[in-house]
């Protein structure tokens, strides 16, 4: 999936990432309206009306770009209903050409994390047959527990061709509490970023591991530290745009190839049409307002590498 990944990315000539982060405060009066006359103002309507806003932006987006970054929360308040939102978006952006990142976050001891990564990523056998759940094809990974907890989803990348991003260092203001702990006189997050490099060694795609990091756009020195400490893993980088994170600060987090980082923004494209800068379009035309906010997104970032 790595290769798939790369090559999107070099179709596109976008290092980018949509975030599919719906709260139902961003989903359009007239889309919740609708979904909420078909289904009820319920947990099903809600999940009816973020499916619907999420596949309107694909429409919109897709040929722009070369992944999507669903973030499981914001499907799971809305309990089953949510999460099959959650797979009705993951199969319908795969439908359409998308890497498709799951934004789960998980880790556990060795056992848990089978049945996690088995879920997601893998298949589970239910008499003779087997079935992919969720089938994301890379998903973020929580390392705090350790080799253990990592090579069950390790396993199954390697099984099913499939990528994970750890978290090394990330984006919200407190991630240094932990993260920037001194172990030894090094960084914590320098050491799991040593330790992402080397669980990556053996997962090499044709150009990248499929074992990649998750730094955040709000630390760009850092990230031009991990940058060399993983070179042939691919970071994902969230925190643009609503964050505060710009073009300008990522330029580190990339390699001399032009490729090495993927930069997702969620906020601040789907809800763009509830922004000044792309009010011109309105509520009513919200998917061509994340379009432009995508395009402007892109500029910014070939711009600054550029
Ligand atoms: O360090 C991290 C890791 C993950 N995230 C996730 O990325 C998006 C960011 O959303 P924005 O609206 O673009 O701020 C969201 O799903 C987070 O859970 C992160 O922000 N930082």
């Amino acid at each position: 999936m790595i290769n798939k990944l790369v090559a999107n990315i070099k179709k596109t000539n976008a290092p980018i990432v949509v975030g599919l982060d719906p709260m139902l405060d961003y989903v359009p009066d007239q889309v919740k309206a609708k979904a909420f006359a078909e289904c009820g103002e319920t947990l099903e309507g809600a999940a009816e009306a973020i499916w619907q806003f999420n596949k309107e932006i694909v429409d919109k987006t897709y040929d722009l770009i070369p992944a999507v970054k669903p973030q499981i929360a914001m499907y799971e308040q809305f309990g089953i209903p949510g999460l099959m939102a959650f797979k009705k978006t993951v199969d319908y952006c795969k439908e359409k050409g998308l890497v498709v990142i799951g934004d789960i976050k998980r880790g556990d001891i060795g056992s848990t994390s089978v049945a996690y990564a088995v879920g997601h990523i893998g298949k589970v056998k239910v008499g003779e047959k087997s079935y992919a759940p969720f089938d994301e094809d890379f998903v973020t990974v929580n390392p705090y527990l350790g080799s253990d907890g990592i090579n069950p989803f390790i396993d199954v990348c390697k099984e099913e061709k499939k990528g994970l991003f750890i978290l090394v260092k990330t984006s919200n203001p407190s991630s240094g509490e932990f993260q920037d702990l001194l172990v030894d006189g090094r960084p914590l997050y320098e050491l799991v970023g040593e330790k992402v490099a080397q669980w990556g060694e053996d997962c090499m795609g044709d150009e990248y591991s499929y074992i990649g990091a998750v730094v955040g756009a709000t630390y760009p020195e850092m990230g031009k530290v991990l940058r060399k400490i993983m070179p042939k893993s691919y970071i994902l980088v969230p925190a643009y745009g609503a964050q505060g994170g710009r073009g300008k600060d990522l330029v580190h987090f990339f390699n001399e190839d032009g490729l090495g980082a993927i930069v997702n923004s969620s906020r601040g494209i789907i809800t763009a049409y509830k922004q000044e800068k792309y009010a011109r379009f309105g509520a009513e035309h919200f998917g061509d307002a994340s379009r432009a906010a995508v395009e402007d997104m892109i500029a910014d970032i070939s711009q600054a590498l550029n």
